[in-house]
């Protein structure tokens, strides 16, 4: 038996660091939602009991650092499956872009596999499972658009955003997360307004979406890698009606709403970026 699953990126819309934790971690407050750019995983029920993972691209592991191959052990173990599985991931997604693909494939696994071995888990359970993995494994276990807090697993659903399109470019550099953290300093920041941008979401007001676009850790990536910051700078001026950095970079994505100006901003940056897209905003919660 055989079994297809999407896996969506997300991106931030807003991302504020509130306070240092005594656990090493920093507190979070951030929108996020999803986009159509999304990886492809194939389930392929086996008899023996292996999890198999075909990477199918030479940045993504094959082993059980893979966190599909975290998702399919969560699951095995915690219900004493006795089956096996193939996981084939079709990496669509840039790695260690701030995109969550890493993430939003543990969660298409949980989904896919909760179907394939016939859990009937819910949802919520199944976020549940995903916080065991990484913070980023329970938003993209519901998908769609939501406000994350803690270190991003506390979420409460928003409606999706206005329709449009998100231009990603993400320049061939490569950024450490825990680097990027590390280096914040919380009395330097400008905090977003988070209130405002979830206020223009519910009133579905593009503009004040764009004008409310905010990320925290923009002010240590931008900082030690220019080339982030110029193309935030080369979107703005072919036409992005709004810029951010996600997550922890290094991926910067431009919202527009005419399809020309789409097109300008795409071409623009394709001729010194290699990994750019054009997808549309997702946002609605993934089927069941
Ligand atoms: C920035 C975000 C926003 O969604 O996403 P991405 O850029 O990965 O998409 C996340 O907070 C990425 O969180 P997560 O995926 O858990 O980060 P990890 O790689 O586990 O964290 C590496 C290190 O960063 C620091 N860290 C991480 C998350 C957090 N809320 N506070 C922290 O201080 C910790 O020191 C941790 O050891
Ligand atoms: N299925 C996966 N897809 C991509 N990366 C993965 C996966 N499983 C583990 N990783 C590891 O996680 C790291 C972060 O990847 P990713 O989730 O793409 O980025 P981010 O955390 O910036 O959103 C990668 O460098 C890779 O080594």
């Amino acid at each position: 038996m055989e079994l297809h699953v999407k896996a969506p990126a997300k991106i931030n819309l807003t991302l504020d660091v509130l306070f240092k934790r005594e656990d090493d971690y920093h507190e979070l407050e951030m929108v996020m939602t999803t986009i159509d750019l999304a990886d492809r995983i194939r389930l392929k029920m086996l008899d023996d009991d292996v999890i198999r993972i075909n990477a199918l691209n030479r940045y993504v592991p094959s082993d059980e650092r893979n966190l599909a191959y975290q998702a399919a052990h969560q699951l095995k173990t915690l219900f004493s499956i006795k089956k096996g599985v193939e996981i084939t991931i079709e990496k669509n997604i840039p790695v260690a872009a701030g995109l969550a693909g890493g993430s939003s494939d543990a969660a298409a696994c949980l989904r896919g596999l909760n179907k394939l071995w016939g859990l009937n888990l819910k949802t919520e359970e199944l976020a549940e499972i995903g916080a065991r993995i990484g913070s980023d494994v329970p938003f993209c276990v519901y998908g769609g658009t939501a406000l994350a807090k803690g270190r991003g697993e506390v979420l409460t659903r928003l409606p999706a955003p206005p329709s449009c399109w998100v231009v990603l470019a993400k320049p061939s550099i490569g950024v450490s997360t825990s680097f990027v953290y590390h280096q914040l300093d919380l009395r330097e920041i400008r905090h977003p307004d988070t209130k405002t941008m979830i206020d223009a979401i519910y009133r579905q007001d593009f503009r004040a979406i764009c004008e409310n676009l905010g990320n925290v850790l923009e002010s240590v990536t931008l900082k030690y890698y220019p080339e982030v910051k110029q193309i935030k700078e080369d979107m703005k001026r072919f036409g992005a009606d709004g810029v951010l950095m996600s997550g922890s970079g290094p991926t910067v994505y431009a919202l527009v709403r005419h399809e020309s100006r789409m097109h300008r901003i795409y071409n623009g940056l394709k001729g010194f970026c290699k990994q750019v897209y054009a997808v549309r905003m997702l946002g609605q919660p993934l089927e069941e």
